[in-house]
């Protein structure tokens, strides 16, 4: 069956359905993970986004119970090259088209994601629309026209808990998959804010010896700080910072309290709260396949990224320093307080999909934590 992409600058590209079938929109971004597409589905942070992978065949590894990094799938269309109905992995359980129809994602598939990439990389990510049902270019672009802007969308609050609930489960292992972990066996306690926070990033504190207590995007400082935690973490999420007010007011009363690590939406509200300003990029950086320096150490690490907007460090030239740099586009990818135990990352330490080059980060936060307790 016929499927059409058409992006709000008035570009079209036909191809034909796979998974659900209607009409979708979003702002369409390329993600360049040449595996792991699994992850990506399950990544709160593409809400509200059609994700087009530039691997050209996607779906022969089929889907699985276990590499899910929420309890649902959050972008609102899929785009691929060729999509493989024929799958196999040892794991696999079922079909990515059929993983699709069961959640109701609408995707398109035979178009030519090379050149669609190269437009996103030279106009930058703009909203699109998939249709299933309506051909008729006039009538898409128009309709790709309308859609909100990312800018200014707080989607973040929409993506959270409901209440707070203690996390337990460390890192996936081969011979035992996901452990579970006691309570007594976890030195640092760790309020971890969720805008939309990634499993494996809840297994990496855990498995780094964090007691884990995940609370809602909105919950009172006041609340948090009365548990006595050892740090607070701020995770990843969709959408704009910028108007995450309450978020930004209610993370400011955690500085010069308690340590903290974020991580990419994290990463920006904190940057926020510390009095500094967050900038739309012109396509940002999504992929498992980034290289990013740590200036402390000069070492270079191969990094899961999922962003468009990013900290103007100029902006917080009196408070916090660059701490990490994407080496392709020499973004910020990380900041640390001039004199307080607070750092944060753009990139995806947790990776899922992607490299562990980054995991180091979570073992310096507990360094943090345990300097701090001292
Ligand atoms: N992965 C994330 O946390 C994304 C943060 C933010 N929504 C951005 O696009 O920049």
């Amino acid at each position: 069956m016929k499927a059409v992409l058409a992006l709000a600058d008035g570009r079209i590209f036909k191809g034909k359905t796979f998974g659900a079938t209607g009409e979708t929109s979003g702002e369409v971004v390329f993600n360049t993970a040449m595996s792991g597409y699994q992850e990506v589905l399950t990544d709160p942070s593409y809400k509200g986004q059609m994700v087009t992978m530039t691997y050209t065949q996607i779906g022969n590894t089929g889907i699985n119970p276990e590499d899910v990094e929420s309890g649902q799938l959050y972008l609102s269309g899929f785009i691929v090259r060729e999509y493989l109905d024929c799958y196999s992995n040892y794991r696999a359980t079922m079909s990515l088209d059929a993983y699709l129809k069961e959640n109701g994602i609408v995707g398109i598939q035979g178009i030519d994601t090379r050149a669609l990439t190269r437009h996103l990389r030279d106009k930058g990510a703009q909203n699109g629309i998939i249709s299933t049902i309506d051909f008729d270019p006039e009538s898409l672009v128009r309709k790709a026209r309308a859609i909100p802007s990312m800018s200014g969308l707080d989607l973040a609050t929409g993506v959270t808990c409901s209440a707070p609930y203690h996390w337990t489960e460390g890192l996936w292992d081969l011979k035992t998959g996901y452990p579970q972990v006691e309570r007594k066996d976890l030195k640092y306690k760790v309020v971890a804010y969720d805008f939309g926070i990634k499993l494996n990033i809840l297994r990496c504190l855990v498995s780094a010896g964090c007691d884990v207590t995940v609370v809602p995007a909105t919950f009172p400082a006041e609340s948090a700080l009365a548990m006595n935690p050892d740090g607070i973490f701020l995770s990843n999420g969709p959408g704009d910072p910028e108007p995450m007010k309450e978020v930004i007011e209610n993370i400011k009363k955690f500085v010069g309290k308690k340590p903290i690590f974020g991580i990419c939406l994290g990463h920006q509200l904190l940057g926020l709260a510390l009095g500094g300003r967050t900038i739309k990029l012109k396509f940002g950086n999504h992929g498992s396949n980034l290289p990013v320096m740590d200036m402390a150490t000069r070492k270079v690490e191969i990094t899961a990224q999922n962003h468009g907007f990013s900290v103007d460090i100029l902006s917080l030239s009196n408070v916090a320093g660059l701490a990490h740099e994407n080496l392709n586009d020499q973004t910020v990818e990380g900041m640390a307080h001039k004199t307080l135990p607070i750092f944060s990352v753009q990139h995806h330490p947790e990776a899922s999909p992607g490299p562990h080059d980054s995991h180091y980060l979570f073992d310096r936060f507990v360094e943090m934590m345990e300097q701090h307790k001292a």
